[in-house]
């Protein structure tokens, strides 16, 4: 099925008598390539570039520069203008990718501002705003591309390969990845996603495909000058990505296919219209962007595909990945916090804390709202850094280290608020919790050479399923879970990650009775296993008939500790709580 996507190349014969359809073709192409490393930025990556018409200036002036100015073969331009496009991802991806909200858009249009700038004052090296002619025809197999007709074989058979390798990334783990980091980068970096190297490679892969693009252009038109790499040029390939639907990869070609049309058509009936010249169709782009962004807020894809066959997935077959042992010996320490302490402002939501979880124990933390469980929560699995204290993992300090580092030491949680990502299905949400599990890089996903391991992965996935008991929701969007079953996927996907001490934040919320009963079942048989488990609930008959002991928190303190009947008689805890244990 995803080879069709080769039947692409029987466009050329197809429009062979229409030279002008033939040119259109090719810069279809090359505007879906472009449109393409914006499904990877933005679609995947949740990252906005008003950076791809640089990323394409470098692929054409470098192939310019080479062969017009060097003498050299266009395929030394091709691999000095990826390299370039490369360094430029690096730097800005480099310098940006640590930045939120809108600092990394801005950080993009000053680049392309500026390099668009260098390209029109270097004139002894560029030929300015006049640009370099007479580029060389690229010559495959002996036969020189020439014509439109023979350059749209190319850029489509380049383009459906990309297709085909971006196919492979968005189903697997990298895609998984970077769209849960989209979705909530805590949640990612809890199962081993390290964000920002993460989003620094879709950088690389987005001015990978944007220079590929630029090289085609400049050999293509023969010529390069300033004006198709400005500011107005990557606003252009950011419409009709958006446009088109930037979260999957027929909306972004779509969004290319109805852009160059409509750009071509515009030029010429506006002045029309308007009676004068004018580059006006910038407006109308903008004026088609918002009615789409009204109409059609995911852009034009998500409409049409309503009415397409939606193809079913499948259900994995294949053996899971290798089991991982469980941490610890009988009845060791496996996670320790001591003297744990973290102020916000003025307040001191946790202060001098210390827990002890062994293995195979179910560890509650309760105590009434604002106590700071979830705190300490996040203070263990380093959401946040303490401002003192100190947490062992198997005797090994992890205090201070990021959530991406210690998920693969082998310590998972879940959230008190569910962290789904929407766009998953339920198998593949779980899925993620594989990640620091597998190995396969970009090149391998990129070449397809990664699925074996995917497919054992997403087994993996549909075995952690079972255990909770959703594994007939595996195929649904997890966004149709209720709340309760959200909270069993995010236990599956704890479960998925092969990790030994396992923190669930209120797992038990939104659960009716019988399936309270059930999770009370599965936790007690996970400890049986070997798994460590600290949980914080609310549910006191559910905390009392499933721990072993009970840490009691109150206004940032530890205020008791025992077993459950223990706590239930302490005056302290009945006195936090109102009565309400007792
Ligand atoms: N990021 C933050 N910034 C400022 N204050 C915070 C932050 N996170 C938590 N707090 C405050 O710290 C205190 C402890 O909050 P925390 O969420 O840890 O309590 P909790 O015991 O988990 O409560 P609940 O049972 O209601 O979830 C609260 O007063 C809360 O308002």
């Amino acid at each position: 099925m995803r080879y069709l996507w080769f039947s692409l190349l029987l466009l050329p014969l197809l429009l062979s008598p229409f030279p002008f359809y033939l040119t259109l073709l090719n810069f279809f192409a090359i505007a879906a390539l472009v449109a393409l490393s914006l499904y990877v930025l933005t679609g995947l990556g949740g990252m906005t570039s008003f950076a791809q018409a640089a990323f394409m200036g470098m692929g054409a002036y470098a192939t310019a520069l080479l062969t017009v100015k060097g003498g050299y073969s266009p395929w030394l331009g091709l691999l000095l203008g990826l390299g370039l496009a490369l360094v430029l991802a690096l730097v800005l991806g480099g310098l940006t990718v640590r930045l939120k909200g809108h600092f990394l858009p801005l950080s993009t249009i000053a680049w392309q501002v500026a390099l668009y700038i260098l390209a029109g004052n270097l004139v002894g090296l560029t030929g300015g705003h006049t640009g370099l002619t007479d580029l060389p025809a690229l010559v495959l197999f002996g036969l020189p591309l020439d014509n439109a007709f023979r350059y749209a074989f190319l850029s489509l058979f380049l383009l459906a390969l990309l297709v085909l390798a971006l196919h492979n990334l968005r189903e697997s783990r990298l895609g998984r990845a970077l769209l849960a980091l989209r979705g909530d980068a805590l949640a990612a970096a809890s199962f081993g996603v390290d964000p920002a190297a993460l989003r620094l490679k879709a950088f690389l892969l987005s001015g990978f495909l944007a220079g590929l693009a630029g090289f085609l252009y400049a050999h293509f038109l023969r010529f390069v000058n300033p004006t198709p790499f400005s500011l107005e040029a990557s606003i252009k390939y950011l419409v009709m990505a958006v446009a088109g639907g930037v979260g999957a990869i027929p909306g972004v070609l779509l969004g290319a296919a109805l852009f160059t049309g409509l750009e071509d058509w515009l030029k010429d009936l506006l002045p029309l219209l308007l009676g004068r010249q004018g580059n006006y169709e910038t407006i109308a782009y903008g004026l088609i962007l918002a009615a789409i962004l009204i109409l059609a807020p995911r852009g034009l894809w998500p409409l049409l595909a309503r009415y397409l066959p939606r193809r079913e997935g499948r259900l994995p077959r294949e053996a899971p990945l290798p089991e991982r042992p469980l941490l610890g010996g009988e009845g060791q320490v496996v996670l320790e916090a001591q003297g744990l302490r973290k102020a916000f402002g003025g307040l001191l939501a946790v202060n001098g804390v210390s827990l002890s979880l062994r293995r195979g124990e179910i560890l509650a933390l309760i105590g009434p709202n604002g106590a700071g469980k979830s705190t300490t929560f996040n203070l263990i699995t380093g959401a946040i850094p303490p401002d003192a204290g100190e947490v062992r993992l198997l005797g090994r300090p992890i205090t201070g280290l990021p959530p991406h580092r210690i998920h693969p030491l082998g310590l998972a949680r879940t959230f008190q608020h569910p962290h789904l990502f929407p766009e998953l299905s339920v198998l593949e949400n779980v899925a993620l919790g594989t990640y620091a599990r597998t190995r396969a890089g970009f090149l391998q996903v990129l070449l397809g050479l990664h699925r074996k391991e995917e497919a054992r992965a997403l087994a993996t996935a549909y075995r952690a399923l079972k255990r909770v008991g959703l594994e007939s929701l595996a195929l649904e969007k997890a966004e149709r879970l209720p709340a309760g079953q959200q909270r069993l996927l995010e236990i599956a996907r704890a479960l998925a990650s092969g990790a030994s001490v396992l923190l669930l934040d209120e797992p038990g919320a939104g659960l009716r009775a019988g399936e309270k009963r059930e999770l009370a079942h599965l936790l007690k048989s996970l400890a049986r296993e070997g798994y460590s488990i600290l949980i914080v609930d609310h549910d006191m008959d559910l905390i009392m008939g499933l721990a072993d002991r009970v840490v009691v928190m109150n206004y940032g303190e530890k205020i008791a500790e025992g077993t459950p009947k223990e706590v239930q008689k302490d005056p302290l805890v009945r006195a936090a709580y109102l009565g309400e244990v007792a």
